[in-house]
């Protein structure tokens, strides 16, 4: 599912001590204040490459080292715990966490009853202390042996009463954390105090659980996870009961308590008793993870029944019966270079961060939502500021926060737009989302314009004046419009004729029978031009397949890649009213020759109908003359394709089942030269690239033409 993060080089006994104290420092910083320099990913790395440096140099070891630490050994405290708190060991991929089941049977000596598979909640682990039913004492984990007391936070901790249902002494272990919600909220209360914000979630939950004298309050989360005797060695009833009872059970009782756990979240614990059953979940979680109001970062197994755990033991860094299955990293920190201002189809002008480019969650983020510029003003971002960024999934990628502790001082303000980016206009800034004050029609003419135009609706006769003068005249807001009218309204149009008002009318007509791959192009969703319209009309048949498309189903399309996908989806959601207008209106959603797609999400499988013929789920090609080639056109073209525009040309390539590009390289199957082909063909020749004439490239396509 995931690799595991590839250890940092460490080339000599200098660049290990180094790594040592970065670690050292950074883990101080995370679990102190929350204020660390490196994200998770990258301080992983670290200690990998402190383990690998540390095998191959076991003379070097350096006492301060993290490795085989809780807490990497950078954190102390002063109260001590009644049972020790440990880490947990890790894996990272379903062949890792099966060697781990038969270790530890091995171990144990049988097969392990039961297994709580629960998630891994992204917090800072605290243990609560109770008598008779009363919240007493809070303390963090520290380094396990012992940590500090923050007492101080009970009463700002949602899903820790104060008072339990029931008057039982007994010590609580969960993670407190803040929601996404609670996130937002502290940051605006620390805004307000001090003009910064916190750099994620889990640091502002560190930073706030150990703060103590702040002038703001800011409210926490807490899920348990687990209950123990209090003293350990307690006779009572209740103590013989938390030390025999299988984990599940536990839980049961500690939600019965009142103390929130995750049961009443989407990814519950569950107990499974096969390896498969326990894998499913972990997907099944890792799937639900990006759409949670909580972050979580993997998934953690236990053996349920108290015998097995008794039998498996600890570590001195771990229990033996206990593993955590990591997720790739959703959270980076990079650099914000840019902010650059779009202007929406209803005349929306949101910023879109750009960013230097990081690997999240197995793809490239470049650029990442800033929603709008109250956003910018909230987190007070500055341009060069290093930022975190969030991304899991098919989520659009967006910016937590700055990392304000990493500020080098040469970070300059974001300058906002005082006019229009698309027309010049004023802006309304009355509202949080900017807003041309031209509305719609800031974007209406030129995106009717290119609806209409030669490659998209093609609507022979409808000039720009003409839709200039329509869109005067109200009779259309956007292009859906051109097919409602009527022909009392156009006559009533000054310079209007019978005959021309029938020609209008006849074209507008004419163009409810484009094909589907014309009709998308038409709607001009952000990052889908011309030949990717038409791959996606392939790949999907229908109107309806491409909206049910998911963001992962999107990426069958050669060109869609992780980041791109959900920006189409959400394009898609926005423009479903001028779809809906489309359909209303007759026009064509479907695309000649491509089969309608399987239903969306069920896999790329799909049966073709047409005996290979036409577009079939990820393989539209297979059979046709030109499938799985790049094909270059260049030059005037003559004979048969004498009548055909380049665009023409290019969607005859790709009905015949290729690939149009516009430019030659090595991957480049085929060259059509047309008259006066320059420096293409001399391209294409020099690497050995076929080329073919007009002529000899029609005879190929001919069943297409
Ligand atoms: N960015 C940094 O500078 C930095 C520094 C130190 C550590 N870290 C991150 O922290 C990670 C290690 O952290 P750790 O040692 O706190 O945790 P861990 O990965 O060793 O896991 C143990 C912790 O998991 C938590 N947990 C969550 N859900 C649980 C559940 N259902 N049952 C039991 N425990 C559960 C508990 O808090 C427990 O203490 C590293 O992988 C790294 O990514 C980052
Ligand atoms: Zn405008």
């Amino acid at each position: 599912m995931n690799d595991a993060p590839s250890p940092t080089v460490l080339a000599d006994r200098s660049a290990y001590a180094e790594a040592v104290q970065l670690a050292v420092d950074s883990a101080a910083a995370y679990y102190g204040d929350g204020t660390s320099r490196l994200d998770d990913d990258a301080y992983d790395r670290l200690v990998r490459g402190i383990a690998a440096y540390e095998a191959g140099h076991p003379g070097h070891v350096l006492p301060d080292s993290p490795t085989g630490k809780v807490a990497g050994g950078a954190v102390e405290g002063d109260v001590p715990h009644t049972t020790p708190m440990l880490s947990l060991d890790n894996v990272f991929s379903p062949e890792d966490l099966a060697r781990w089941v038969a270790g530890l049977e091995r171990r144990i000596g049988r097969g392990v009853t039961a297994w709580s598979v629960e998630p891994k909640l992204d917090g800072m682990a605290i243990s609560a202390r109770y008598r008779a039913g009363r919240l007493v004492q809070l303390v963090t984990r520290g380094d396990g042996a012992a940590g500090e007391d923050v007492s101080h936070a009970i009463g700002t901790v949602i899903g820790l009463p104060e008072k339990l249902a029931e008057p039982v002494t007994v010590e609580i272990r969960g993670e407190v954390m803040m929601t996404a919600e609670q996130f937002e909220a502290a940051c605006a209360k620390r805004q307000a105090h001090d003009g910064t914000t916190f750099a994620n979630p889990r640091s502002a939950a560190a930073g706030t659980l150990r703060a103590q004298d702040r002038p703001y309050v800011c409210e926490l989360t807490f899920f348990g996870y687990g209950a123990l005797p209090l003293p350990p060695g307690d006779a009572s009833e209740l103590a013989t009961r938390l030390r025999t009872l299988p984990h599940s059970q536990i839980m049961d009782q500690v939600a019965a308590w009142g103390v929130a756990t995750t049961a009443g979240t989407p990814v519950a614990g569950i107990v499974a008793t096969a390896v498969e059953e326990i894998q499913a979940r972990i997907e099944q979680i890792a799937a639900a993870r990006a759409g949670l109001p909580f972050g979580i970062d993997g998934i953690v197994v236990k053996a349920d029944l108290a015998t097995d755990q008794a039998q498996a033991g600890f570590s001195s860094r771990a229990p033996r019966w206990a593993i955590a299955y990591k997720l790739p990293a959703v959270e980076k920190i990079t650099k914000l270079v840019g902010v650059e201002w779009a202007v929406g189809r209803t005349g929306v002008i949101a910023p879109r961060a750009v960013l230097e480019p990081v690997e999240l969650d197995g793809s490239v983020v470049t650029y990442a939502t800033l929603h709008n510029p109250a956003d910018i003003t909230r987190r007070g971002l500055m341009l060069g500021d290093s930022v975190t960024v969030y991304k899991a999934g098919d989520v659009i990628p967006r910016i937590e926060a700055p990392v304000v502790h990493l500020r080098t001082g040469r970070e300059q303000p974001i300058v906002f737009p005082e006019v229009c980016p698309n027309c010049g206009d004023a802006i309304d800034t009355a509202q949080e989302r900017w807003r041309c004050v031209r509305g719609r029609a800031c974007r209406a003419l030129a995106s009717i314009v290119y609806a209409a135009g030669r490659d998209q609706l093609d609507i022979e006769t409808l000039a720009e004046s003409r839709i200039v003068q329509l869109l005067e005249a109200g009779l259309i807001a956007d292009f859906t419009d051109l097919f409602f009218l009527t022909r009392e309204r156009v006559l009533g149009l000054e310079r209007m004729g019978e005959v021309s008002t029938g020609k209008l009318l006849a074209a507008i007509e004419a163009a409810k029978t484009r094909p589907l791959s014309r009709v998308f192009c038409a709607l001009g969703v952000r990052g889908t031009g011309r030949s990717m319209s038409r791959r996606i009309a392939r790949h999907f048949g229908t109107m309806e397949a491409i909206l049910a498309a998911t963001a992962e189903d999107l990426q069958a399309v050669e060109g869609i890649g992780p980041e791109k996908a959900p920006v189409v989806v959400a394009e898609l959601a926005e423009l479903r009213p001028l779809i809906d207008k489309l359909v209303a209106a007759g026009v064509n959603m479907t695309e000649p020759g491509a089969a309608p797609a399987p239903a969306a999400s069920d896999g790329k499988d799909g049966q073709g109908g047409q005996g290979g013929q036409g577009g079939q789920g990820a393989e539209p090609a297979a059979g046709l003359p030109l499938a799985g080639m790049s094909v270059v056109a260049t030059g005037a073209m003559g004979g048969p394709l004498a009548e055909l525009s380049r665009n023409q040309v290019n969607e005859l390539i790709e009905r015949a089942g290729g690939r149009a590009s516009g430019s030659v390289s090595a991957r480049t199957a085929l060259l059509v030269a047309g008259e006066k082909a320059g420096s293409k063909k001399a391209k294409a020749e020099e690497l050995g690239v076929k080329v073919v004439t007009c002529e000899e490239f029609a005879a190929l396509v001919a069943a297409f033409l």
